[in-house]
């Protein structure tokens, strides 16, 4: 088992582990949100002819070179035009044809003219300028052409994707399956939340604050509930989820107490202990272990460590396994508001409320910050990364923030 590793390697280790699970073929709309298992080429052209932008006159260049305001050219109109239908006539000299927005081009023409820049009657039309041939025409494949790569496999499906994939003629699509992930709150000092606090007891917070952590990533929440410092009860609630899981997470049992026993436990389902201990602040003790595909994660018991260090290394793997090309949080350098004086010997990563104003990110930071401080998460939006054995921070100084709602390529 390794021990004390650096964050880097922990993500490595982990990322090496995960590949994407199986895809399934939904209908379209039910993609939104999902990771696209396929790699989309466009097989027709958009648009698949070439079509007018405006509602004007299609006219040949030809006709209209020594148009001007004083001396106008007029055409003679054969054909009129709306969008979804086409013109049987060929635009022969000094002929034009009425012709409204995203209808087919006749042939023979090769301008378009809006209305406002002519004066028309039924029979005739005035032109004013020349225009040069191509002017005003949106042409066949201009959006995208077959044989195109449109849509990458590991993009997410937004609403433009499913644009892109209803042009195309795509009632269903092929996304990668929600990684499901179950999670368990081990200690005998935790009740259900619903139950009156009794002495030594607390709610259990962990469970519904990982279960929302795991719906924003759009992957499937099971909370197994709480259980006991008890090794057979918490193989028992492993075992029992081994075969739906792809990610267990646990919290609490991680360190070094009597009944700190998540990593036995995770050793006797047969799992193999990949890691416990990273070089980092808050979340030290956090134990992985390997079960065949699925990973467990034995994250501290202390809320804001199990949240921080669900953003750091159950947050890439619920994506990777999703099919993300996606994972790394944005890193922008901002303006730190109030100081922060701690000198840590170890990495740390400190909560944080980062705002941009002005063109500059600034950073403030809540005054508790310990471990077991969940209170003081409420409002962030990033996280202050201090390398071991920097700081302290002043009023002023340029830092670097992770913004936790903005993943960028790896
Ligand atoms: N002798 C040492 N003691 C500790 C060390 C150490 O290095 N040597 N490390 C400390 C650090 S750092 C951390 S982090 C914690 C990790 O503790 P565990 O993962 O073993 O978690 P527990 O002991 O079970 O609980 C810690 C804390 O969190 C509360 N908790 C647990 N589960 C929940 C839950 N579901 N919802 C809300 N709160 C929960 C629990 O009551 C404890 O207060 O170990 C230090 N000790
Ligand atoms: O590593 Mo421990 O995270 O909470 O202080
Ligand atoms: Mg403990």
């Amino acid at each position: 088992m390794r021990t004390n590793i650096t964050l880097e390697e922990a993500l490595e280790i982990l990322l090496r582990q995960s590949p994407p699970i199986e895809s399934i073929h939904v209908p379209l709309l039910e993609s939104v949100g999902g990771v696209l298992a396929e790699d989309v080429f466009c097989d027709v052209n958009m648009p698949p002819f070439d079509k007018s932008p405006l509602d004007g006159y299609a006219v040949r260049s030809e006709d209209i070179k020594n148009a001007s305001r004083d001396e106008p050219i007029i055409l003679e109109v054969v054909d009129f035009i709306p969008a979804g239908y086409m013109s049987r006539k060929k635009v022969s000299q000094n002929q034009a044809v009425r012709i409204m927005t995203g209808a087919k081009l006749p042939e023979g023409v090769d301008v378009v003219i809006r209305f406002e820049e002519t004066n028309f009657t039924d029979q005739e039309v005035k032109i004013y300028n020349a225009y040069p041939s191509g002017a005003n025409i949106s042409r066949m494949g201009e959006d995208m052409e077959v044989g195109d790569l449109v849509l990458k496999a590991g993009s997410v499906i937004d609403a433009p994707e499913i644009g892109i994939l209803a042009t195309l003629g795509k009632g269903y699509v092929h996304v990668y399956r929600k990684p499901r992930v179950a999670i368990l709150a081990t200690g005998s000092e935790l009740l259900e939340i619903q139950q009156p606090l009794t002495e030594g007891k607390i709610r259990n917070s962990n469970s519904y604050t990982i279960a929302a952590q795991v719906k924003k990533l759009g992957a499937e929440p099971l909370m197994l509930g709480i259980c006991d410092d008890d090794i057979e009860t918490i193989k028992s609630r492993l075992k029992s989820t081994l075969g739906w899981a792809d990610i267990i997470i646990t919290t609490g049992g991680v360190s070094v107490g009597d009944y700190d026993l998540a990593k036995e436990a995770f050793q006797e389902v047969g799992a193999e202990i990949l890691f416990w201990r990273v070089k980092m602040k808050p979340g030290t003790p956090i134990a992985v272990a390997k079960y065949e595909d699925k990973l467990i994660f034995g994250l501290s018991g202390n809320p804001a460590a199990a949240y921080i260090t669900f953003e750091q290394f159950v947050r890439p793997i619920i994506q990777k396994k999703a099919g993300k090309s996606t994972y790394k949080f944005m890193e922008v350098h901002s303006v730190l508001e109030n100081e922060f004086n701690k000198i840590s010997s170890q990495n740390r990563f400190v909560r944080a409320i980062t705002y941009y104003k002005d063109r500059k990110y600034y950073t403030k930071l809540p005054e508790k910050h310990s471990s077991g401080v969940l209170s003081s998460l409420a409002g962030t939006n990033s996280l202050l990364y201090i390398p071991a054995g920097t700081g302290p921070y002043k009023a002023g100084e340029e830092i670097k923030v992770q913004l936790l709602n903005h993943p960028e390529v790896l």
